[in-house]
């Protein structure tokens, strides 16, 4: 547990200082004392749903509860802390609003404070996003006189992010292209902070915050809490706003694309989509203009706040959920650190022949498989055309282009070499779909940190897997094993084996709806 002001050595504030930021090897314990505290000052900056004036702001009904729409919770299964409705809740309505004052941005933390404003003056070439993780660790340093002090005690003390993947965590990933992208992120961060430190060190920050993995920390809760603002590409933290949990935006095709091209806005981008034409109407007005709209949330210059509305009908007790956009679990790992395991947006690629990629003008991105199995339209495309004899693909390419089969005996070849490539694919794994289901068990039982167990039914392969890791962590495995406690680790190895597993189960599903096509071919 994580002891706030507790133990010895060191003065209580140093002890935030490096918990917030850097307890790796302990449970993460929200003290509910802090949380009453931090929505008493959400409160009292205005945040709530009523469209009132922050002098008019009523009591909240419950010490949790913040308006009259929701209230901290916690879903062990679905993101931890989170915000259930303590009312039945119609979709469009108004469920949050979170007034400027209360928003951190780098703009109104560079407003307050004199030095931070001069020596970021002297780095005009730091990102949006590295001004933002400095003038956060400054305001961390700066421990219980900052005015943020309460919202600040609410920060996650450390994240999942593959940018905090440590090397056994990214091979764990096992697919090349999920290595690489840890290993970017990994190597982004470094860079991010090594061009930082001269300016983290100007502003006398206390060792423990100039530190990489302050910096991670300060860089994870950019990346995973921070929302769209129009005025600044490294965006807000929004408190309490940044309580919601996600859920995958719904199949509809139309909404589904937007939010994909406004993904790489920022973290939590999806929240400014299909903005309403505000201009000249009262706050009431805009409230109830709102209830049809499709967002979930965007910062709303007219009412000078961040607002939240639903965007499904909820009941009294569950959780109020929001989109952050359109994510692979890839992505969802890569920026939030977290994945679903039934995500309908994730997809999965089987390796091509170089030539195929220049087939025809489709973006390589866009030839995977959906999480469903089915092949992407491009993709299908491509292996059709691909498996027709040179000389006559330009006979049958306008039928490929239209998403048709060329006939049902090319339409066999086509499906037998989808299956003969994925098998194969999952063939040339280091471990099978099945191996990574026990490791799955195994890991859960690691968890389980009171117990010491008997790993017999790993299989070899994932034996080694898990040797190096518990020797990573200082145990040894033979047989049976003191279990190794550093749970932040084996959390993100675990992230990582469910990733890997969540992508064999597509081209496991791809392999099967390719076969069921097939018998239907065959009859
Ligand atoms: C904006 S915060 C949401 C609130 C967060 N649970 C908290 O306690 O502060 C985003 C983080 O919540 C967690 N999260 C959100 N939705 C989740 C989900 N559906 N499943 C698992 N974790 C989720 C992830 O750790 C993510 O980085």
């Amino acid at each position: 547990m994580v002891g706030w002001g507790r133990g010895c050595g060191g003065s209580a504030m140093d002890r935030w200082q490096e918990t917030v930021v850097f307890t790796e090897s302990e449970m993460e314990v929200q003290d509910e004392s802090d949380l009453e505290t931090f929505l008493q000052w959400a409160a009292a900056l205005g945040v709530s749903d009523s469209p009132v004036t922050q002098s008019e702001v009523t009591t909240c009904p419950s010490p949790f509860c913040l308006g009259h729409s929701i209230c901290v919770s916690h879903f062990p299964d679905a993101g931890g802390r989170g915000l259930a409705a303590v009312r039945d809740i119609m979709k469009g309505q108004l469920i949050l609003r979170v007034p400027k004052e209360a928003l951190m941005t780098s703009e109104s933390l560079r407003s307050k404070d004199k030095k931070l404003s001069s020596v970021l003056c002297k780095y005009p070439t730091l990102s949006s996003t590295q001004v933002l993780a400095v003038a956060l660790l400054n305001e961390v340093n700066k421990g219980k006189v900052t005015w943020w002090y309460p919202y600040l005690k609410q920060l996650p003390r450390s994240y999942d992010i593959l940018e905090s993947f440590g090397r056994l965590e990214i091979e764990a990933l096992q697919m090349d292209e999920a290595m690489w992208t840890a290993e970017r992120a990994v190597e982004k961060g470094k860079m991010d902070w090594g061009e930082a430190s001269v300016l983290m060190h100007e502003l006398n920050l206390k060792p423990q915050l100039s530190t990489f993995k302050a910096w991670l920390w300060a860089s994870a809760t950019i990346s995973s809490r921070t929302m769209h603002i129009p005025w600044d590409s490294a965006g807000c933290l929004c408190p309490v706003g940044d309580f919601f949990n996600y859920a995958a935006p719904g199949e509809e095709p139309y909404h589904s694309e937007i939010l994909k091209t406004r993904r790489n806005m920022s973290p939590l981008c999806d929240t400014s989509f299909g903005k309403v034409q505000n201009a000249g109407k009262s706050i009431e007005e805009l409230f109830d203009a709102n209830a049809h709209r499709l967002i979930d949330a965007g910062y709303e210059e007219e009412v000078a706040a961040y607002c939240f509305y639903a965007r499904r009908n909820y009941r009294k007790g569950d959780q109020v959920l929001l989109s952050y956009g359109t994510y692979t679990n890839l992505e969802l790992l890569e920026h939030y650190g977290f994945l679903l395991h039934d995500n309908p947006n994730d997809r999965a690629f089987i390796p091509l022949e170089p030539d195929m990629y220049s087939l025809c003008s489709w973006p390589k991105e866009s030839l995977y498989i959906h999480q469903d199995g089915k092949p992407s339209f491009a993709l299908l495309a491509t292996i059709r055309l691909w498996v027709t004899p040179v000389t006559n693909r330009r006979s049958v390419g306008h039928i490929a282009y239209s998403g048709h089969q060329i006939s049902a005996e090319h339409e066999v070849t086509v499906l037998e070499w989808i299956v003969k490539n994925c098998g194969s694919f999952l063939g040339n794994c280091s471990t099978s779909l099945e191996e990574d289901e026990l490791l799955l068990e195994t890991i859960d039982k690691i968890q389980d940190y009171n117990v010491s167990m008997d790993f017999g039914d790993v299989s070899r392969a994932c034996n080694s897997e898990l040797s190096a890791f518990l020797e990573m962590n200082g145990r040894k495995l033979c047989g049976q094993v003191q279990i190794c406690r550093n749970t932040r680790s084996i959390h993100r190895w675990k992230l990582a084996v469910e990733w890997r597993l969540s992508y064999k189960r597509i081209l496991r599903e791809c392999i099967s709806h390719c076969n069921k096509r097939l018998e239907d071919l065959y009859s």
